[in-house]
């Protein structure tokens, strides 16, 4: 991901640099392209080469019916279930088989379903998975369990898309529509963080044990399991939680359903309450024959809602840029500038999310005036002001100061607009002309949100600049608070009569 990165460097003489650099915060869970454009109902059989598309539909509407089956048979939907998968435009889809009102329970999946590190850690690969990420453990289940023939989650793999529109599995032609966007570079750390996983995973478990595994596993293969598993946990089931919740996790998003509230819950049921069910619930009412949708994170931004599920939203609100403030190790004052920004929650690297129509965040300012800070100012890094100095930097500290932070910012943003290859009024353009490729409309919707809210940043900045001479700056301040100065902003002298 690209972002913005301001460094000090010389403070005696204010100067800043600004340089685009790549962005580490990649949240695992937080370069191959399959290479497969649009159709995203395509369903595997065995494994993701061999899948049959569902263009015609069959083969789709066979898998789910053997799912429907494999769940009756273990007692987890019946006739009387209020849901029941179907095709859908999403892919596959949970569809409301009565009319339901808001707030009832559409399906409840007892955790023997589950697929959790503890599953696999109960299944014949679970020793060589101890040491492992749970995620890297359950993609490795994944692959496993799809190399045989006679697996008990046969029916549940075997409606598993065999991709996503997640930008994970674009072609680098589709991926060249992203150029100049922070999410092309969180794109590829992403891929670069699953092919380390990979590689190690290959050395020190598949290779020794390649027997165990019926076929090979390609970095194709487990990029694949990492997009399965990235696009069907929902959002607060990570880490030692990471849940596959088979059925549950057909349930498809709807940007309408603005709810904080969450759709489903983990709850015991049967005697004692000894068994976990997971349990979700419609979020709203759903006439029989319409799909139930449910709000899947209304924290992520369309870079993240097209990484990890591939698609993303109008709302400006998802629209985000991050920027990266740094406190150069070669600025004279980094400790001081580190201490006073750690005592603050910050760090040497700091990231802002800003969002399209919403203002900056508080302590942007803050520290971005920290970081600028030098020359004749620094005289507020002395640790008398070491309580009190964060008060000071919330405000304008001097002119020269103000100024410095007002154009590094609009140097940084003019850089970062000029990487991109077309405007805001080209992608507006493409956008009203109609029907696109589902992957060129989110590579356009995200890369025309990253160009707003970067002139947004250089619009609040420019402002910021023209009203440098009518801002007031610390020295100011600071003698109206001892009485110093008179109501007309003039200095009060004291001359002995
Ligand atoms: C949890 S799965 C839901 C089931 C999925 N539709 C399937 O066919 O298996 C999440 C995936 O469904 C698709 N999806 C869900 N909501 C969507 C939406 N509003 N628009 C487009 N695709 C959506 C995306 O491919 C996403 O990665």
């Amino acid at each position: 991901m690209a972002s913005l990165s301001f460094l000090s460097s010389s403070a005696s003489h204010f100067s800043l640099s600004a340089e685009l650099k790549p962005l580490t915060n990649f949240k695992p869970f937080s370069s191959i392209a399959t290479g497969r454009r649009g159709k995203h109902l395509s369903l595997l059989t065995g494994s993701p080469n061999a899948g049959n598309t569902s263009a015609d539909g069959s083969n789709a509407s066979a898998a789910i019916d053997k799912l429907w089956e494999w769940l009756c048979d273990k007692g987890v939907v019946s006739s009387a279930s209020v849901v029941r998968p179907a095709l859908v435009p999403e892919g596959v889809g949970l569809v409301a088989q009565r009319n339901l009102s808001r707030n009832e329970v559409l399906l409840e999946v007892p955790k023997k379903l589950w697929i959790t590190p503890d599953t696999v850690a109960a299944s014949k690969i679970g020793s060589l998975c101890a040491q492992l990420k749970p995620w890297v453990s359950m993609a490795l289940f994944l692959l496993y369990e799809r190399g045989r023939g006679d697996s008990p989650w046969r029916c549940y793999l075997d409606i598993l898309p065999r991709f996503t529109n997640s930008t994970i599995f674009w072609s680098e032609e589709e991926l060249s529509e992203l150029q100049g966007t922070q999410l092309l570079r969180t794109n590829l750390s992403a891929k670069d963080y699953v092919l380390t996983e990979f590689l190690k995973v290959e050395e020190e478990v598949i290779l020794p044990h390649n027997h165990l595994f019926s076929s090979s596993i390609s970095f194709d293969d487990f990029l694949w399991a990492f997009g399965i598993i990235r696009s069907r946990t929902f959002s607060q089931l990570r880490g030692e939680n990471l849940s596959l919740i088979p059925l549950a996790d057909l349930v498809n998003h709807s940007s309408s359903i603005i709810t904080e509230d969450s759709s489903w819950q983990i709850k015991g049921t049967g005697i004692f309450s000894r068994e976990l069910v997971f349990s979700l619930r419609t979020p709203i009412s759903v006439k029989a024959g319409e799909q139930v949708f449910i709000q899947y994170d209304l924290q992520k931004s369309n870079a993240e809602l097209a990484l990890d599920y591939g698609f993303i939203e109008s709302s400006s609100d998802r629209f985000t840029y991050t920027l990266t403030l740094e406190i150069s190790e070669s600025d004279p004052f980094f400790g001081d500038k580190l201490d006073i920004a750690e005592s603050h929650g910050l760090g040497q690297n700091a990231y802002f999310d800003i969002i399209l129509g919403r203002a900056l965040p508080p302590s942007l300012l803050p520290y971005l005036r920290l970081v600028a800070l030098g020359g004749t100012d620094a005289f507020l890094l002395e640790s008398i002001f070491r309580n009190s100095v964060w008060g000071h930097l919330e405000l304008p500290v001097s002119r020269a100061n103000e100024e410095l932070i007002c154009r590094v910012v609009r140097d940084a943003c003019k850089v970062a607009l000029s990487s991109f290859q077309t405007n805001v009024e080209e992608d507006d353009h493409l956008l009203e002309q109609g029907v696109l490729d589902p992957r060129l409309a989110i590579a356009v919707g995200v890369r025309l949100g990253e160009k707003k809210v970067l002139q947004q940043i250089d619009n609040i900045f420019g402002e910021r600049e023209k009203e440098l001479d009518e801002l007031e700056y610390y020295q100011e301040r600071r003698l109206k608070q001892l009485g110093l100065v008179g109501e007309q902003g003039d200095i009060i002298f004291w001359e002995s009569k």
